[in-house]
């Protein structure tokens, strides 16, 4: 490993059930930079991103997340993952939620967070009151809360339309330029288009050498 690498994995392969998810996965990742792991439905991204979050430990193989293994992380200003499917906090208002995490460590979240994501008109409404697109640009407002080392967002234009997508890839580009890792799961071309680094996954096999 190269001090450079913020993210390395090294033959990974992980089982689920008789299932063999992924197969083999080597790749290395320096930081501030914008990587998309593309891939059909299917074809391992979340479990990916769950394995570089240390939600699970590999079934073999190894996952360092800045040299360590990602199970040892648990702080979000390290690693931030945007699941699928966002848990957020019902009650809450928008604003609570998207600056929960910066709360929790008494520090100040970056002012113009909501506004980058089209937010601010709804930051007092309680979340449950809200679009699931807008829960999900809460969400990923609040993956990005902490200018996290490494953010993991899984699918995060899924359930936005062209202008709001728009606002998520300036987030993202914004969250780069700031010295964040981000690694995006996505089908969605207009991701890709502005990969720095394309990671192609089928059938949990990727298909660039590390
Ligand atoms: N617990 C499990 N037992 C068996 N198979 C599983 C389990 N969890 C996931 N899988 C399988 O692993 C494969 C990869 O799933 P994963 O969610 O990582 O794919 P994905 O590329 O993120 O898909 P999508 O784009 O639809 O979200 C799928 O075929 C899925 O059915």
């Amino acid at each position: 490993m190269t001090t450079a690498d913020l993210v390395r994995l090294d033959q990974v392969t992980h089982v689920r059930g008789a299932t063999t998810v992924l197969s083999d996965v080597s790749l290395s990742l320096p930081s501030a930079r914008l990587a998309v792991l593309a891939g059909r439905s299917g074809s391992g991204k979340s479990t990916l991103l769950h394995l570089m979050a240390g939600v699970m430990p590999p079934t073999s193989g190894t996952v360092l997340v800045d040299g360590k293994p990602a199970v040892s992380h648990h702080e979000w200003d390290r690693v931030a993952l945007l699941p699928q499917r966002p848990a957020l906090a019902p009650e809450l208002t928008v604003a609570e939620n998207a600056h929960l995490p910066a709360r929790l460590r008494g520090r100040t979240p970056p002012p113009d967070l909501l506004t980058r994501l089209g937010l601010d008109p709804l930051a007092d409404r309680p979340t449950h009151d809200t679009s699931l697109g807008e829960q999900q640009r809460t969400a990923i407002a609040r993956t990005l809360v902490l200018t996290p080392a490494v953010a993991l967002l899984d699918e995060p234009t899924a359930h936005q339309d062209d202008e709001h997508v728009s606002l998520v890839l300036d987030a993202l580009t914004s969250a780069v330029t700031e010295g964040t890792l981000v690694l995006v799961a996505t089908h969605d071309q207009r991701i890709i288009d502005l990969a720095d680094d394309l990671l192609p996954l089928h059938s949990g096999r990727l298909e660039v050498p590390a």
